[in-house]
């Protein structure tokens, strides 16, 4: 298809579907919607062992060279290239953290381990398995040639180089890096406090048995794994009832207590369905209430006095893929970090089809041992155990109804 015919095609469906359901905007705007909504970060100090998965609020700039001085690289002789072929007298031997005391010169060598100075004079280091012993105790070189074996001094990082980039997301190679450059607490901004809140009276905690027309409540569990996931501390206020009271307790108490309030079920038509209308009368103002993606349309986005509030639907599926999209989205915003997710570009495994193309849809994958992409069964968003396998989620757009086996295709990495 032409990208003419696809965006015509695309503005279509997006009319068609408005029909319905005038509030329907298509996913990439609602992501620039979370893109563009006004934050405040704040930094705090915190020490090394907890930094990883924060996000780095200043630009980091080293205070040594890095190696610091000509390291061996190998545990051997240090000596000069010049003399390789003959016998080498051992003259002192250096461990790691000692100053050397002697300088190699002309016949000479010093037993040096990995990491130690390699001394004044000597321009490589032989590996000690390359060499042996001689009665008198000098060393002869065994091999034709070697390498030099050292590590230069700066030749990684020089003093004053910068090191690390404000926004990174701390990875723990990143966190040695800072321990390397002496910063035992980096500034890192602030994360969000996250407030969970399950609506619904058909639902009951795991610990009980479901009675009839009753289902376990898996929405608040797994958005608090998501979050943790992503470090952060969560609150949870528990289970709602279907009426606007006990919404309007849970969403009030989560506020007072978190920065980004997600509350899943009670979104969409039905009759006890009260969670815009509560959330306005609780003065958020509703930045979206309704996205043409499937899983997740009736997903709700609202802001109050520098705090949010989503409003994710009641199926697992679909509170699990907006957290991914949209609420990860505006969490690692918060938190000074423009997130990217990983994407592969990969070759579908078998052929992909769908019924209803009025939507932009987001299908649990599996990248498999070939790296092909192969679609996982799945029948729609109640069905969490399609994700069991999951390592991926990939994106059909609207109009496309059919992917051919064989067809390039993003996956992002779950
Ligand atoms: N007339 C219409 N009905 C529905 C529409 C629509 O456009 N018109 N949209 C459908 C879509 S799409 C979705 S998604 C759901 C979203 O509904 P709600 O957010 O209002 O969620 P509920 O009705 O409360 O629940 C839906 C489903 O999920 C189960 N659920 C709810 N909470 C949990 C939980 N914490 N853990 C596990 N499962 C949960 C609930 O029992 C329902 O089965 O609306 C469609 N309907
Ligand atoms: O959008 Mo709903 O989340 O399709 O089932």
């Amino acid at each position: 298809m032409q990208l003419e015919e696809a965006f015509i095609s695309q503005g279509l469906f997006i009319f068609a579907a408005n029909l319905n359901d005038p509030f329907m905007i298509i996913f990439e705007e609602a992501l620039s919607i979370i893109n563009n909504t006004r934050v405040s970060c704040t930094t705090e100090h915190v020490s090394l062992e907890i930094s990883a998965g924060r996000i780095l609020a200043e630009d980091v700039y080293s205070d040594v060279e890095m190696p610091p001085f000509d390291k061996a690289a190998v545990d051997g002789f240090a000596c000069r290239r010049a003399d390789l072929h003959g016998l080498l007298e051992v003259i002192e031997v250096i461990p790691a953290g000692k100053q050397p005391e002697k300088a190699v010169t002309a016949g000479k060598c010093s037993r040096i381990m990995t990491g130690a100075m390699v001394p004044e004079g000597a321009d490589t280091v032989i590996m000690v398995e390359h060499t042996e012993e001689t009665e008198d105790g000098s060393v002869r070189f065994l091999k034709e040639k070697t390498s030099a074996n050292i590590a230069y001094r700066a030749e990684d990082v020089k003093q004053g180089q910068q090191v690390l980039n404000k926004g990174t997301l701390l990875k723990p190679q990143h966190i040695a890096i800072l321990a390397a450059v002496g910063i035992p607490e980096p500034l890192v901004f602030r994360q969000p406090v996250i407030g969970i809140i399950s609506t619904g009276d058909e639902l009951t905690e795991p610990d009980n048995k479901p009675g009839t027309g009753q289902i376990r409540n898996s929405n608040a569990w797994q958005l608090m794994a998501q979050a943790n996931q992503l470090g952060l501390k969560t609150v949870y206020t528990g289970i709602a009832a279907d009426t606007p009271e006990s919404v309007k307790k849970h969403i009030s108490e989560a506020f007072d207590k978190s920065d980004i309030v997600l509350l899943t079920g009670g979104v969409s038509m039905g009759d006890f369905d009260h969670v815009p209308e509560v959330m306005q009368k609780l003065g958020v103002e509703i930045q979206f209430k309704s996205i043409a993606v499937q899983p997740g349309r009736p997903t709700v986005f609202g802001i109050r006095d520098e705090k949010f509030i989503f409003g994710l639907p009641g199926n697992p599926v679909s509170s699990f893929v907006q957290f991914e999209l949209l609420v990860k989205q505006l969490v690692y915003r918060i938190m000074g970090h423009h997130f990217r997710p990983a994407v592969l570009r990969l070759p579908m495994a078998a052929e992909y089809s769908r019924k209803k193309a009025e939507r932009k849809s987001f299908i649990p994958v599996r990248i498999n041992a070939e790296g092909l992409i192969e679609p996982l069964e799945y029948h729609g968003s109640a069905h969490i155990h399609a994700y069991e396998e999951a390592n991926g989620l990939m994106a059909v757009e609207i109009g496309e109804a059919q992917i051919a086996k064989g067809e390039m295709r993003n996956v992002r990495q779950l």
